[in-house]
Protein backbone atom coordinates (compact mmCIF):
# COMPACT_ATOMS: atom_id res chain seq x y z
CA UNK A 1 0.00 0.00 0.00
CA UNK A 2 1.47 2.92 -1.33
CA UNK A 3 0.14 6.96 -0.85
CA UNK A 4 2.37 9.44 -2.84
CA UNK A 5 1.69 13.34 -2.14
CA UNK A 6 3.02 15.19 -4.91
CA UNK A 7 3.61 18.76 -3.41
CA UNK A 8 5.52 21.85 -3.26
CA UNK A 9 5.64 23.88 0.74
CA UNK A 10 5.09 27.00 -1.25
CA UNK A 11 1.48 26.02 -2.18
CA UNK A 12 -1.02 26.53 0.79
CA UNK A 13 -3.21 22.99 -0.19
CA UNK A 14 -0.60 21.14 -0.31
CA UNK A 15 1.05 21.99 3.29
CA UNK A 16 -2.21 21.61 4.27
CA UNK A 17 -2.18 18.02 3.17
CA UNK A 18 1.56 17.76 4.28
CA UNK A 19 0.28 18.74 7.99
CA UNK A 20 -2.70 16.49 8.15
CA UNK A 21 -0.99 13.47 6.81
CA UNK A 22 2.04 14.32 9.32
CA UNK A 23 -0.24 14.52 12.48
CA UNK A 24 -2.22 11.50 11.35
CA UNK A 25 0.96 9.70 11.14
CA UNK A 26 -0.15 8.23 7.94
CA UNK A 27 3.05 7.02 6.12
CA UNK A 28 3.25 8.47 2.60
CA UNK A 29 6.37 8.91 -0.04
CA UNK A 30 6.69 12.39 -0.73
CA UNK A 31 6.79 13.77 -4.27
CA UNK A 32 8.48 17.33 -4.42
CA UNK A 33 7.40 19.56 -7.66
CA UNK A 34 9.33 22.32 -7.99
CA UNK A 35 6.78 24.88 -8.84
CA UNK A 36 9.43 27.64 -9.02
CA UNK A 37 11.42 25.39 -11.46
CA UNK A 38 7.97 24.93 -13.45
CA UNK A 39 8.60 21.12 -12.74
CA UNK A 40 4.68 21.12 -13.24
CA UNK A 41 4.86 22.34 -16.61
CA UNK A 42 6.98 18.72 -17.57
CA UNK A 43 5.45 16.52 -19.98
CA UNK A 44 6.51 13.71 -17.37
CA UNK A 45 4.08 15.47 -14.77
CA UNK A 46 1.47 16.46 -17.52
CA UNK A 47 1.08 12.94 -17.41
CA UNK A 48 -0.14 12.39 -14.02
CA UNK A 49 -1.62 15.33 -13.24
CA UNK A 50 -3.47 16.59 -16.76
CA UNK A 51 -4.67 19.97 -14.31
CA UNK A 52 -0.97 20.16 -14.13
CA UNK A 53 -0.74 21.77 -10.29
CA UNK A 54 0.07 20.50 -7.20
CA UNK A 55 -1.37 18.87 -4.43
CA UNK A 56 -1.72 15.62 -6.15
CA UNK A 57 -2.37 11.85 -4.71
CA UNK A 58 -1.55 8.31 -6.01
CA UNK A 59 -2.76 5.76 -3.65
CA UNK A 60 -1.93 2.42 -5.06
CA UNK A 61 -2.40 3.60 -8.52
CA UNK A 62 -5.68 6.00 -7.61
CA UNK A 63 -4.49 9.58 -8.58
CA UNK A 64 -6.43 12.23 -7.49
CA UNK A 65 -6.22 15.84 -8.12
CA UNK A 66 -7.79 18.73 -5.48
CA UNK A 67 -7.54 19.26 -2.03
CA UNK A 68 -10.89 19.29 -1.11
CA UNK A 69 -11.84 15.88 -2.94
CA UNK A 70 -8.16 14.49 -1.92
CA UNK A 71 -9.55 15.06 2.16
CA UNK A 72 -12.55 13.42 1.54
CA UNK A 73 -10.58 10.26 -0.31
CA UNK A 74 -8.39 10.10 2.84
CA UNK A 75 -10.82 9.75 5.35
CA UNK A 76 -12.88 7.40 3.32
CA UNK A 77 -9.90 5.31 3.57
CA UNK A 78 -9.56 6.00 7.35
CA UNK A 79 -5.97 7.74 6.44
CA UNK A 80 -6.20 10.85 8.74
CA UNK A 81 -7.51 11.58 11.73
CA UNK A 82 -11.01 11.28 12.57
CA UNK A 83 -11.04 14.14 14.79
CA UNK A 84 -10.07 16.95 12.30
CA UNK A 85 -13.06 16.17 9.61
CA UNK A 86 -15.16 14.06 11.93
CA UNK A 87 -17.92 11.36 10.32
CA UNK A 88 -21.10 12.83 12.20
CA UNK A 89 -22.99 14.41 9.13
CA UNK A 90 -23.67 17.72 10.87
CA UNK A 91 -20.40 18.46 12.49
CA UNK A 92 -19.21 17.31 9.26
CA UNK A 93 -21.67 19.47 7.30
CA UNK A 94 -20.24 22.79 9.25
CA UNK A 95 -16.51 21.83 7.89
CA UNK A 96 -17.65 21.49 4.66
CA UNK A 97 -19.50 24.61 4.62
CA UNK A 98 -16.59 26.56 5.58
CA UNK A 99 -14.12 24.26 2.93
CA UNK A 100 -16.93 25.54 0.10
CA UNK A 101 -16.68 29.19 0.92
CA UNK A 102 -13.30 29.38 1.70
CA UNK A 103 -12.27 28.22 -2.04
CA UNK A 104 -14.05 31.81 -3.61
CA UNK A 105 -14.47 34.11 -0.76
CA UNK A 106 -11.05 33.53 0.99
CA UNK A 107 -8.65 31.62 -1.08
CA UNK A 108 -9.02 33.34 -4.25
CA UNK A 109 -8.21 36.88 -3.05
CA UNK A 110 -5.26 35.87 -0.41
CA UNK A 111 -3.47 34.18 -3.35
CA UNK A 112 -4.44 36.96 -5.44
CA UNK A 113 -2.87 39.63 -3.42
CA UNK A 114 0.15 37.22 -2.81
CA UNK A 115 0.98 36.71 -6.83
CA UNK A 116 0.51 40.18 -7.74
CA UNK A 117 2.46 41.89 -4.99
CA UNK A 118 5.00 38.98 -4.77
CA UNK A 119 5.36 36.47 -7.57
CA UNK A 120 4.37 38.37 -10.66
CA UNK A 121 7.21 40.66 -10.17
CA UNK A 122 9.74 37.84 -9.74
CA UNK A 123 8.88 36.20 -12.98
CA UNK A 124 8.19 39.13 -15.43
CA UNK A 125 10.90 41.93 -13.39
CA UNK A 126 7.81 44.46 -13.32
CA UNK A 127 6.86 45.73 -10.25
CA UNK A 128 3.35 45.72 -9.25
CA UNK A 129 1.26 48.77 -10.58
CA UNK A 130 0.19 50.34 -7.42
CA UNK A 131 -3.52 51.38 -8.51
CA UNK A 132 -4.10 47.49 -9.54
CA UNK A 133 -2.32 46.36 -5.96
CA UNK A 134 -4.84 48.33 -4.10
CA UNK A 135 -7.51 46.97 -5.58
CA UNK A 136 -5.89 43.62 -4.53
CA UNK A 137 -5.23 44.57 -1.00
CA UNK A 138 -8.83 45.97 -0.55
CA UNK A 139 -10.44 42.48 -1.69
CA UNK A 140 -7.86 41.12 1.04
CA UNK A 141 -8.54 43.05 3.79
CA UNK A 142 -12.53 41.99 3.36
CA UNK A 143 -11.59 38.83 3.08
CA UNK A 144 -9.93 38.70 6.24
CA UNK A 145 -12.52 41.12 7.70
CA UNK A 146 -15.43 38.36 6.64
CA UNK A 147 -13.55 35.58 7.79
CA UNK A 148 -13.13 37.01 11.30
CA UNK A 149 -16.69 38.52 11.75
CA UNK A 150 -18.12 35.30 10.60
CA UNK A 151 -16.41 32.57 10.92
CA UNK A 152 -14.02 33.11 14.03
CA UNK A 153 -17.03 34.31 16.22
CA UNK A 154 -16.90 35.23 19.37
CA UNK A 155 -17.22 32.09 22.13
CA UNK A 156 -15.95 29.64 19.46
CA UNK A 157 -12.46 28.88 20.10
CA UNK A 158 -12.00 27.39 16.09
CA UNK A 159 -13.76 28.20 12.89
CA UNK A 160 -16.90 25.39 13.74
CA UNK A 161 -16.86 25.40 17.38
CA UNK A 162 -14.75 24.38 20.43
CA UNK A 163 -13.07 21.40 18.41
CA UNK A 164 -10.37 21.87 15.66
CA UNK A 165 -10.63 20.38 12.18
CA UNK A 166 -9.13 20.76 8.73
CA UNK A 167 -11.47 23.83 8.50
CA UNK A 168 -8.66 25.63 10.45
CA UNK A 169 -5.70 24.16 8.86
CA UNK A 170 -6.88 24.99 5.41
CA UNK A 171 -7.54 28.58 6.45
CA UNK A 172 -4.34 29.04 8.58
CA UNK A 173 -2.30 27.80 5.50
CA UNK A 174 -3.83 30.16 3.49
CA UNK A 175 -3.25 33.02 5.79
CA UNK A 176 0.29 31.91 5.55
CA UNK A 177 0.55 33.55 2.22
CA UNK A 178 0.45 37.28 2.57
CA UNK A 179 2.85 37.13 4.65
CA UNK A 180 5.07 36.15 1.85
CA UNK A 181 4.37 39.30 0.23
CA UNK A 182 4.74 41.60 3.64
CA UNK A 183 1.08 41.32 4.86
CA UNK A 184 0.68 39.83 8.36
CA UNK A 185 -2.87 39.83 8.57
CA UNK A 186 -2.49 38.86 12.34
CA UNK A 187 -1.20 42.59 13.23
CA UNK A 188 -4.53 44.36 12.02
CA UNK A 189 -6.94 41.73 13.23
CA UNK A 190 -6.28 40.26 16.30
CA UNK A 191 -9.11 37.66 16.62
CA UNK A 192 -7.47 35.89 13.64
CA UNK A 193 -3.71 36.05 15.02
CA UNK A 194 -4.92 34.84 18.60
CA UNK A 195 -6.93 31.74 17.07
CA UNK A 196 -4.21 31.00 14.15
CA UNK A 197 -1.78 30.90 17.44
CA UNK A 198 -3.51 28.08 18.95
CA UNK A 199 -3.97 26.45 15.43
CA UNK A 200 -0.41 26.65 15.50
CA UNK A 201 0.55 24.93 18.58
CA UNK A 202 -2.29 22.52 17.81
CA UNK A 203 0.03 21.35 14.72
CA UNK A 204 3.60 21.70 16.54
CA UNK A 205 5.75 20.59 14.98
CA UNK A 206 4.38 19.71 11.73
CA UNK A 207 3.12 23.20 11.15
CA UNK A 208 6.39 24.51 11.46
CA UNK A 209 7.73 21.40 9.47
CA UNK A 210 5.12 22.53 5.94
CA UNK A 211 6.18 26.04 6.45
CA UNK A 212 9.60 25.86 7.12
CA UNK A 213 10.86 27.37 3.43
CA UNK A 214 7.85 30.44 3.90
CA UNK A 215 9.49 31.39 7.41
CA UNK A 216 12.75 31.30 5.67
CA UNK A 217 11.49 33.61 2.74
CA UNK A 218 9.67 35.75 5.47
CA UNK A 219 12.70 36.41 7.53
CA UNK A 220 15.22 37.13 4.68
CA UNK A 221 12.50 40.03 3.76
CA UNK A 222 12.26 40.91 7.23
CA UNK A 223 16.24 41.37 6.95
CA UNK A 224 16.31 43.18 3.94
CA UNK A 225 13.42 45.61 4.85
CA UNK A 226 15.68 46.54 8.11
CA UNK A 227 18.93 46.97 6.24
CA UNK A 228 17.04 49.84 3.84
N1 LIG B 1 -8.19 23.91 -6.21
C1 LIG B 1 -6.89 23.30 -6.19
C2 LIG B 1 -5.85 24.39 -6.36
C3 LIG B 1 -4.54 23.85 -6.82
C4 LIG B 1 -3.60 24.99 -7.14
O1 LIG B 1 -4.02 26.09 -7.54
N2 LIG B 1 -2.31 24.74 -6.98
C5 LIG B 1 -1.34 25.77 -7.24
C6 LIG B 1 -0.42 25.96 -6.06
S1 LIG B 1 -1.31 26.51 -4.65
C7 LIG B 1 -0.49 25.34 -8.44
O2 LIG B 1 -0.12 24.21 -8.56
N3 LIG B 1 -0.18 26.30 -9.28
C8 LIG B 1 0.66 26.12 -10.40
C9 LIG B 1 0.19 26.88 -11.60
O3 LIG B 1 -0.97 27.29 -11.63
O4 LIG B 1 1.01 27.06 -12.50
C10 LIG B 1 -6.69 22.55 -4.86
O5 LIG B 1 -7.32 22.93 -3.87
O6 LIG B 1 -5.92 21.57 -4.82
Amino acid sequence: MTLKLYYDLMSQPSRTLYILLKVSKCDFEPKFVDLRKGEHYSNEYAKINRFQKVPLIDHNGFVLSESVAILRYLSGENLILPSLYPKDNKIRARVDEFLEWHHIEFRLHLSMYFRVKHMDPIITGIPPNPKTLKGYERRLISALETFEVQWLKNGNEFITGNTITVADLFAASELEQPRMAGYNPAERFLRIGSWWQKVREHFSPYYEEGHVILNKIVNKQKQQSAKL
